[in-house]
């Protein structure tokens, strides 16, 4: 048994920088000919001219000999002026601005306080068509985490399209039926993510036999039911719903820790867990269209040429990776089996 697709990308990715970005991007570059690169940097990356630089950074860390185009982002601010939106959308290589509310996430303290302080960006943005990205989370304590997503729908996206109906949105790492459901019924200018993770698992995975950090990721796990309706929504040949890893690197004594860093590394197997996810759906034949065609369709880029190709082999991912600074990174299935294996 085999899958063959055209050349997928990644439309949610944290590379990181420096040595870290070095350590993880040929994983990445390996599986994918582009992703939409997240701005969550310390300093985040807020302006055209700190995209430009970033990209240059990725691009001199890609090992010879892989083909790999970064699809830059801007870290929305409460000062992101209609300017740099402008001079986002003429730069051809910033595809998104992506909305961190303040606090939601790892490095999203310089995001967003307050949706209304960023109108006249983001009616900029719906006058040019470049997409909004959000992490899709409220940040209210008094709301219980497994209901952020929930009620970000309610309080945030439902008021920001009513303002923006033309805007273009990508409601990131979908984690829930109600974020699948809204998705589903809103109009073509609104699409999502959704993570292999989130298609594998759900919560139990956290609590099995003991907490288990490296499958800690925002929006966290959620219950059996959403993980079913995050499958059905991705195999549904719908085309607003496309493949966005998330795969968020975190050093090992960073993650394993009193408070442990939030994300899943899944970019050394994405199209292998991926698969898994699929063909448990029987859905093999709906892949393609999930990790190569919708993505590229809704962004306004032409689709890839050339294929990859996906044994039904087993293999064991290693126990970690060399990661920045002597650390290493433990990818998600370490030392399990793992029943795809995307041929070189
Ligand atoms: N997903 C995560 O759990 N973490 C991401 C941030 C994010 O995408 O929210 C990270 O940058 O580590
Ligand atoms: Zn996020
Ligand atoms: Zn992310």
């Amino acid at each position: 048994m085999q899958i063959t697709l055209t050349r997928p990308d990644d439309w949610h990715l944290h590379l990181r920088d420096g040595d870290a970005l070095a350590a993880v991007l040929p994983h990445t570059a390996r599986q994918f000919a582009r992703a939409i690169v997240m701005p969550n940097l310390k300093p985040p990356v807020v302006s055209v001219a700190d995209a430009a630089a970033y990209r240059a950074r990725i691009l001199a860390a890609l090992p010879a000999g892989l083909d790999f185009t970064p699809l830059m982002t801007l870290y929305l601010t409460d000062r992101t002026s209609a300017d740099e939106i402008r001079r986002a959308a003429d730069s051809g290589f910033v595809h998104a601005v992506k909305l961190y509310p303040a606090g939601a996430t790892t490095n999203s303290d310089a995001g967003v306080s307050d949706l209304a302080n960023c109108d006249a960006a983001l009616a900029e943005m719906e006058r040019l068509g470049l997409p909004l990205l959000v992490h899709g989370e409220v940040t209210d304590p008094a709301i219980d985490i497994f209901d952020r997503e929930q009620v970000f729908i309610e309080r945030v996206l439902q008021p920001l399209l009513a303002r923006h109906p033309g805007l273009r949105v990508v409601f990131e790492h979908i984690t829930t039926q109600e974020a699948a459901e809204f998705v589903a019924g809103a109009g073509a200018n609104v699409a999502a993510t959704i993570t292999a993770h989130h298609l594998l698992y759900n919560r139990n995975a956290i609590f099995t036999g003991g907490v288990r950090p490296h499958y800690y990721c925002l929006p966290v796990l959620k219950r059996e039911r959403h993980r079913a309706a995050l499958l059905r929504a991705a195999t549904s040949g719908d085309a607003r719903f496309f493949l966005g890893t998330d795969s968020a690197p975190h050093a090992r004594g960073a993650k394993e820790a009193a408070c442990g860093c939030a994300g899943c590394y899944t970019a050394h197997a994405a199209l292998e867990l991926y698969a898994e996810a699929f063909a448990a759906a029987g859905a093999h034949d709906r892949l393609e269209a999930f990790a190569s065609f919708n993505g590229p369709d809704f962004y306004r880029l032409p689709r890839n040429s050339g294929q990859v190709t996906l044994l039904q082999e087993t293999w064991t991912p290693p126990a970690s990776y060399p990661y920045a600074g002597g650390d290493s990174i433990v990818p998600l299935r370490a030392g399990e089996t793992l029943h795809w294996r995307l041929l070189d």
